[in-house]
């Protein structure tokens, strides 16, 4: 299996200004690097004298160097990104569009498995069974706990329980497909510790404003229910640096377009 690394990213975007990888913007990349924050990110851009609008494609060549340079020193490129599986977690705090960027993902990228996950949850107007979630009661969750039938699983916001089923992961995985996991902070780490050459993307809002109105705005939860997820929010908001890479959700086809450059990188 062949490691993509940031460093491979840069490379990408000089060789194809136009590829993903070159019209990537320079803080959107520092910002999916382990550990940087915002203001890591902006100390860096501002130590490399590039402008937060550049993307890696436009940058001169004495701006790249100086980046592929910092990156060196900060992760060595032999161990930047130890073997990857195809095994990709999308993670992130409530709102913040992670079910919409991976329908997004659904649409325009079948060759990619989107996991169905398992829930106590009701199904809200227009959710299928099947498609949006298996719908199952108490009981039959238990059963595909006891079975082994779940790969992860989590009591999420405090409330309804949800669960990964394993055969279709395996199944997948086997045939060379590359799976992606639209799961809690939870679900991530259980993935994380039965593989950890799985891939976890946490996938953040452009502010916390924008992301309490997206909750608001989706209109599906109650003031009580809505003020339960926020306060999971900043749990999950607060463990972002466990996470391999972060990604801005500013535009839903952008946030997917740089997922799917995760997995194909990792499916190499
Ligand atoms: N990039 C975006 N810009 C504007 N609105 C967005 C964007 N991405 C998603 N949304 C909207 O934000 C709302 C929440 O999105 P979504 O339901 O996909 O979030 P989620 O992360 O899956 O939430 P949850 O964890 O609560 O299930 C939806 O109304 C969706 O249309
Ligand atoms: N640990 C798991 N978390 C999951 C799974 N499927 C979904 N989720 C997460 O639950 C919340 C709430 O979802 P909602 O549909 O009720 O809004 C969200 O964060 C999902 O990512 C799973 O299989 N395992």
């Amino acid at each position: 299996m062949r490691v993509v690394t940031p460093q491979e990213v840069l490379r990408r975007a000089e060789a194809d200004p136009q590829s993903p990888a070159g019209t990537m913007r320079v803080p959107e990349f520092l910002m999916a690097l382990p550990a940087i924050g915002e203001g890591k990110r902006d100390r860096v851009l501002a130590e490399l004298a590039i402008s937060p609008v550049k993307r890696l494609g436009g940058l001169g060549s004495r701006q790249r160097h100086a980046l592929a340079a910092w990156l060196d020193q900060r992760m060595p490129e032999p161990q930047a990104r130890p073997g990857r599986s195809r095994l990709i977690v999308l993670a992130g705090p409530t709102a913040v569009g992670k079910g919409t960027v991976a329908a997004h993902i659904r649409e325009n990228y079948p060759e990619i498995l989107i996991s169905v996950s398992a829930t106590t949850r009701a199904p809200r107007p227009g959710e299928v069974e099947g498609q949006h979630y298996y719908f199952v009661d108490e009981a039959e969750f238990d059963r595909l706990i006891a079975d082994g039938e779940l790969l992860e699983y989590a009591t999420v916001h405090n409330r309804h329980r949800y669960g990964t089923p394993r055969a279709p992961i395996e199944q997948a995985l086997a045939d060379g497909k590359a799976v992606l996991l639209e799961i809690d902070l939870q679900g991530a780490r259980q993935v994380r510790a039965a593989d950890p050459s799985a891939t976890l993307v946490f996938l953040l809002p452009p502010s916390w404003d924008e992301l309490t109105s997206r909750l608001v705005g989706r209109g599906t939860e109650d003031e009580e229910e809505r003020a339960r997820r926020l306060r999971t929010a900043r749990v999950e908001l607060a463990a972002q640096s466990e996470f391999d890479f972060r990604i801005v959700n500013d535009s839903v086809a952008d946030a997917a377009r740089q997922v799917v450059d995760l997995v194909q990188a990792s499916a190499r």
